[in-house]
């Protein structure tokens, strides 16, 4: 199995690699190549073959032809020579007509029994090898040293000789010769039939056997008697041909192609042996003239072969090429692809590519998802195989598109660019706020989508920073901001629960100032442990001034009696920052608990920070007016309120006595020749003077009454739900206890003071009027001598407007004579 799948692998590569057009095309041409030129050998091979044996079957028939036509020569002479002989015999018989003396060669050619005189020359040599008769002149010398007159006086027989041309009477020829015989047998000379080679070689059929083909007769010896190519004539030369003897029904062997080596022309060569004669036709017919049509074939199929060759590796090479080129621009468009996926893939932004389905009258249908991105699918929650091919409608079936697909087809229409941010109300897609961007493109178009939903989120958060900055600098109450600040956290973190403490004044306990979420009761049980800021992790934060996590509320140790609470309510991890007002005071904490036990991610943990810190900000901007108001409204030297809260203060006690129906005394004092104690023992000792009697008036006081410093040494002290018989008992303590002595720049000293006091409601029922009449009282007890209280009367009133009369007129009045009658007694 496992090699069945290596061998499947390795085929695959193998098919993609020769698939590749690098190799395909090459590959393709050498086959067709290889094709071309295999069918043009064949081709040739066929050809030659056919002209082959064309030639070997021309051969044959003529080899037939010529073998017949010889024989027949030869035949005729034979049957010649032997009239010859048959004539002598029957002369030496007496038997002849022509009777003795008459030749019988002349004989015989008046009968017509000797071959044509044109071509053949009879003779006859007697038995001493003398030339007898003959019928054409001319002479023979020394025939009985021919080779011929040797054969037939030597060896008896009928046979017939044949002896190579040679010269008689100025001519080549050859001689056909037989032996003469008595009736007795005994040799009496020789008939000889000459005849110029050429006979044997006049069919010699140009259009059969060529120009350079070879006809001839050979000897015994494989000599050429006479052969002829073309037109030339020859012989005498050595064949080397064995002669072929199977003349008659045995079929005869084929010519062979063969170099005749007399000339050097190859030839389909054939000799027959003649019947009866030691001689052989020979016939040639050349190669070159017999395989004439085959090379013009053979060239004619090479060069068609070869110009398929070049038109083939023409053609593969521009289909190679166009296809290398188409190869290439697919690879750069498939790594363009590829790049195109890797970085939409990576991208942070959705992509959708959606191809426009356009009607019948041309008009946009709708728009078919074609591809995404990672991010895309993760953005619908789907598989991306399950979203291609979804019309836009499909992506979004629960939700009106109307205005989504109008865009689509704006941009498609007028191929622009399109951007938007919208919200999401699509229960499908998972993100709260989304920004796209529509592209045209060919036939579709894209659209890159962004999870915006952070970001709208951070604006959220900043805006609702901003607006808890404005209300801090409004100077809206803390519990406001700190309440505007809870529900900030809640929009950004909805799965978690909250709640911002803050410590008394007293730095002991803390109490709920905003909370989202929180089990029902929690803030009391929280708020009702005194102990809770030194108690729990959260309270631990505040106690150490540093961020304090709980990742898991029921694995902390010894549990605070809240964690039970928010543990029942399903609340399992904390995290609580410290507020900070100002560089190293803890204002309280803000505490948010999540439901699953873990550590706060960091973007939970920036958010409760940044809610800290602005109630922070809250608290110590509040601490801040809280400290303008109170240095604005209060002496700094002695603490007490001052002039800016009199008449407030004395407001507030008009009203209370009559909402008590009681009375209120308003006290105007003014200390004893306190310039004297400047002027003596210096600015500061008369500072310390003024603290100590503001803290012996202070205490002289119920804490519901108050004491004011108006300036200077002078107080008023208003003292609350007071009879309205006006007694004065309280001012007198409150006399008494200013005048105990103190120790001043290290000397024991005792002031003084004088006071004058209105009752309400009965000498005055507003403020002026009790102060007023509260000063004309003291400036009694000024006139008095000082060291004295006074209550106010009536009469007050006319003195004090007789007073300012003269202090108005053009002469000032000289000092009081009081001055003197109660100066401070330094008593050390
Ligand atoms: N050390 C000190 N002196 C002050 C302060 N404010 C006002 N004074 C002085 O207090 C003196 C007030 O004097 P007066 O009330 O006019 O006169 P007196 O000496 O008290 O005399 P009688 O009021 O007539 O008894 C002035 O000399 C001021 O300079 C202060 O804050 N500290």
């Amino acid at each position: 199995m496992a090699s069945m799948r290596l061998l499947r692998v390795r085929l695959a590569r193998l098919f993609l690699r020769t698939a590749d057009p690098r190799l395909l095309f090459p590959g393709i041409g050498l086959l067709l190549l290889a094709a071309v030129w295999t069918i043009a050998f064949s081709m040739l091979h066929m050809a030659r073959d056919s002209a082959e044996q064309a030639a070997i079957g021309s051969s044959g028939e003529l080899i037939e032809t010529y073998e017949a036509q010889m024989a027949r020569n030869v035949g005729a002479i034979n049957q010649a020579l032997d009239i010859i002989n048959y004539g002598l015999q029957l002369r030496q018989g007496g038997r002849g007509r022509s009777g003795q003396g008459r030749d019988v060669l002349a004989e015989l050619a008046e009968r017509a029994l000797l071959p044509p005189a044109l071509f053949f020359q009879a003779r006859i040599v007697d038995r001493d090898g003398v030339l007898r008769e003959a019928t054409h002149a001319g002479t023979w010398p020394d025939i009985p040293a021919q080779a011929f007159f040797h054969r037939h006086r030597d060896q008896a027989g009928t046979d017939t000789f044949v002896s190579p041309p040679s010269q008689v009477g100025g001519k080549w020829q050859m001689h056909f010769s037989k032996r003469l015989a008595t009736a007795q047998g005994a040799f009496a000379g020789v008939a000889i039939i000459s005849v110029e080679p050429s006979y044997f070689t006049s069919g010699y059929d140009p259009a059969r056997l060529g120009d350079r083909g070879v006809l001839g007769l050979l000897n015994g010896e494989g000599v050429f008697l006479v052969s002829r190519t073309g037109q030339m004539v020859g012989w005498g030369q050595r064949s080397g041909i064995v002669a072929d003897e199977s003349a008659g029904d045995r079929e005869a062997p084929p010519s062979l192609l063969a170099l005749n080596r007399w000339d050097g022309v190859r030839r389909y060569t054939l000799a027959r042996q003649l019947h009866g004669v030691p001689l052989a036709v020979v016939i040639g017919l050349a190669e070159d003239e017999q395989l004439a049509k085959y090379a013009a074939a053979r060239h004619d199929i090479l060069w068609k072969a070869t110009l398929a060759s070049l038109l083939l590796i023409t053609v593969v090479a521009a289909i190679g090429r166009l296809s290398w080129q188409l190869g290439n621009s697919r690879r750069h468009v498939r790594k363009a692809q590829e790049t195109y996926y890797a970085a939409s893939n990576a991208s942070h932004d959705a992509f959708f590519i959606l191809r426009t389905v356009t009607g019948k009258d041309g008009t946009i249908q709708d728009f078919v998802l074609d591809d995404t991105n990672r991010r895309g699918a993760a953005l619908f929650r789907r598989d991306k195989s399950a979203m291609i091919g979804l019309t836009l409608r499909g992506l979004f079936p629960e939700t009106p598109i109307s205005g989504l697909f109008d865009d689509f087809v704006s941009v498609a229409q007028h191929r622009t660019v399109d951007e938007k941010e919208w919200m999401n109300t699509s229960p499908l897609v998972k993100a709260e706020w989304l920004q796209r961007q529509l592209v045209w493109v060919e036939g579709g178009v894209v659209a890159i989508v962004r999870d915006i939903t952070q970001r709208k989120r951070a604006e959220a958060f900043l805006l609702e920073q901003s607006q808890a900055l404005e209300m801090i600098a409004t100077g809206m109450p803390v519990a406001d901001v700190l309440h505007k600040l809870m529900q900030m956290v809640a929009a950004r973190l909805p799965d978690a629960a909250g709640v911002i403490r803050l410590m008394d004044d007293d730095g002991k306990r803390m109490a709920g100032a905003a909370s989202h979420g929180m089990p029902p009761g929690w803030d009391d049980a929280s708020d009702d442990r005194g102990d809770e800021a030194s108690g729990g992790p959260c309270g631990e934060a505040v106690r150490r001034g540093e961020e304090v996590v709980v990742a898991d509320l029921a694995a902390e140790g010894p549990r605070p009696e809240g964690f039970s609470t928010a543990l029942a309510h399903g609340l399992r991890a904390c995290c609580s920052l410290p507020i900070f007002a100002g560089k190293d005071r803890v204002a309280g904490s803000v505490t948010m608990y999540f439901r699953e036990a873990r550590a706060p991610t960091r973007h939970e943990r920036d958010v409760v920070r940044a809610a800290t810190r602005l109630a922070g900000i809250a608290i110590e901007r509040k601490q801040a007016e809280r400290h303008i108001w109170h240095m604005a409204h209060h002496d700094p030297l002695t603490g007490l309120p001052n002039r800016s809260l009199l008449d407030d203060r004395l407001r507030q006690a008009i009203l209370r006595a009559q909402r008590t129906r009681s009375g209120a005394i308003v006290a105007f004092i003014d200390l004893d020749n306190f310039k004297l104690v400047n002027d003596s023992l210096g600015h500061d000792a008369g500072d310390d003077l003024l603290k100590t009697a503001a803290s012996r008036m202070v205490a002289a006081v119920r804490a519901s009454d108050t004491v004011i410093r108006l300036g200077g040494d002078e107080f008023v002290i208003i003292l609350h739900e007071q009879g309205e018989d006006a007694d004065l008992s309280p001012l007198q303590e409150i006399h008494a206890a200013v005048a105990r002595p103190m120790m001043l720049a290290g000397r024991e000293v005792q002031v003084t003071c004088s006071m004058g006091a209105a009752c309400y409601p009965k000498d005055g029922a507003d403020p002026q009027t009790l102060l007023m009449n509260a000063d004309a009282a003291m400036y009694r007890a000024k006139e008095l001598g000082r060291n004295n209280v006074q209550a106010y009367g009536a009469e007050m009133h006319r003195q004090m407007r007789e007073r300012l009369a003269l202090q108005l007129g053009p002469a000032l009045q000289a000092p009081h004579p009081h001055f003197t009658s109660s100066v401070p007694f330094i008593v050390g």
